[in-house]
């Protein structure tokens, strides 16, 4: 179970603490608790501040009318997001320099909608691994110090090469913040090297440039970094620029999600298996072998129990197949028919098909408790071409429904 997120809330109107408690509320992540004063504030939060994952305050409240509560906050780490009835350009400039993360005016309903926004992000940076690479351990300290401010997971290294080894060893760094002039291996060459290996293609990049240089931020775009900011720079500036690269990036990564996922099983999909099955059998070390799956009589299930209950069994069989065989490329090839590509020995992938047969049939699927079995066709001799692997296997598939269903038929 994720660990929730409390929430505080410090509002005296009614109305809106309402608001951003049912706007909190949607996400089943956070506990919104509400303090309608300072005095209420202060008893549920000092003493236990680590255990509060942000705060939105109003200023102006009926015991502390001057914004004190923002104060009490951020004498924590605890992040602060002001939510105010009050536009006042140098009291915003004031407290965001004073380390609050937004100041939101109430102005209209977009704006519950935008704080409620800033928390989701925060809670998106908690999980996002950032690395920082600059020889300045000064600037280090002021980049970390931003990042630690907005949730983000940070990594330091001195040079680019040091940046290297540790991207090469951690794949799940999504963000690298590099300056350029670095001893060993500087920022912009850096930059050119991970944008040279696919395996860095998602990695979100943001180049720092140094004040008076004026053509280093084109070279760093050019060699395929997201984003530059020149120092000095004000964070304001530096959030609104790496959460806007990494939205972008996480917005790219969902498309093609959904341009590989069915989105019935869950299971990558035919495109998908089109697109890397060639490039599976190109670069395996062993022969491949590609199985078709097939339910059998799914028609008189649609046919009896309706679509509905026809859809929620293949949904249970896209679970099936995810389980018995997590190690294998599988996908729905369309309609009720599944493929498997793997590279395991085929006397050990007949052993486990033939289990996977096996334990089907001591099941039941779905509310109406419908028994099913399915039948298989395997090609393990295949000539290199993916559609020469999905023709015999085919074969083999109607040779198995033509033998009378549910068993394994294969070029063996
Ligand atoms: N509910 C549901 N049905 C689907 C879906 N895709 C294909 N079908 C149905 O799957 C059925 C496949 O029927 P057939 O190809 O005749 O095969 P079968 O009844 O499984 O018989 P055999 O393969 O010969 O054992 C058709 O009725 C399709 O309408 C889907 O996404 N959802």
């Amino acid at each position: 179970m994720m660990a929730e997120k409390k929430i505080l809330v410090v509002e005296d109107s009614l109305m809106v603490s309402k608001v951003l408690h049912h706007l909190l509320s949607q996400n089943p992540l956070f506990t919104p608790v509400l303090c309608a004063c300072y005095k209420e504030a202060q008893e549920n939060f000092t003493g236990v501040e680590d255990t509060y994952f942000a705060a939105i305050v109003d200023l102006n409240l009926p015991d502390a009318q001057n914004g004190e509560i923002v104060d009490l906050i951020l004498a924590s780490k605890v992040p602060c997001i002001v939510l105010t009835g009050t536009f006042d350009d140098s009291l915003r400039l004031r407290l965001l320099n004073k380390g609050v993360l937004d100041y939101v005016t109430k102005d209209s309903r977009y704006s519950f909608g935008h704080v409620i926004k800033v928390v989701e992000r925060l809670s998106k940076n908690q999980g996002t691994k950032v690395l920082v690479a600059d020889d300045s351990a000064t600037s280090r300290r002021f980049i970390n110090s931003l990042l630690q401010q907005y949730r983000f997971n940070v990594i330091e290294v001195e040079n680019g090469q040091e940046a290297l080894a540790k991207l090469e060893g951690d794949p799940s760094i999504r963000m690298l913040i590099t300056d350029h002039n670095m001893p060993l291996v500087n920022g912009y060459d850096l930059v050119r090297m991970l944008r040279y290996n696919s395996r860095f293609q998602d990695l979100v990049i943001i180049g720092l440039s140094a004040e008076g240089d004026n053509t280093l931020s084109a070279k760093f775009i050019k060699a395929g970094a997201n984003d530059f900011l020149k120092k000095p720079f004000f964070h304001e500036e530096f959030h609104c620029r790496i959460v806007r690269s990494l939205e972008a990036q996480e917005m790219l990564e969902t498309i093609r999600n959904l341009a590989n996922v069915d989105p019935l099983t869950k299971l990558k999909n035919r495109r998908y298996l089109f697109e890397q099955g060639e490039q599976l059998i190109r670069n395996a070390s062993s022969p491949v072998s590609l199985v078709m799956m097939d339910i059998d009589h799914f028609k008189a299930v649609n046919d009896t129990y309706g679509h509905i209950v026809g859809d929620d069994l293949l949904k249970f069989m896209g679970l099936e197949i995810a389980s018995a065989f997590p190690d294998m490329l599988a996908c729905r090839f369309g309609g009720e028919e599944f493929c498997l590509m793997t590279e395991i020995d085929a006397g050990e992938l007949m052993a486990r098909l033939n289990r996977f047969l096996e334990s089907l049939r001591s099941k039941e699927f779905t509310e109406a408790k419908i028994a099913l079995t399915c039948s298989v066709g395997v090609c393990v001799r295949g000539s290199g071409f993916l559609e020469e692997y999905v023709r015999v296997a085919d074969a083999n598939l109607y040779e198995a429904k033509r033998q009378g269903r549910d068993r394994i038929v294969s070029d063996l």
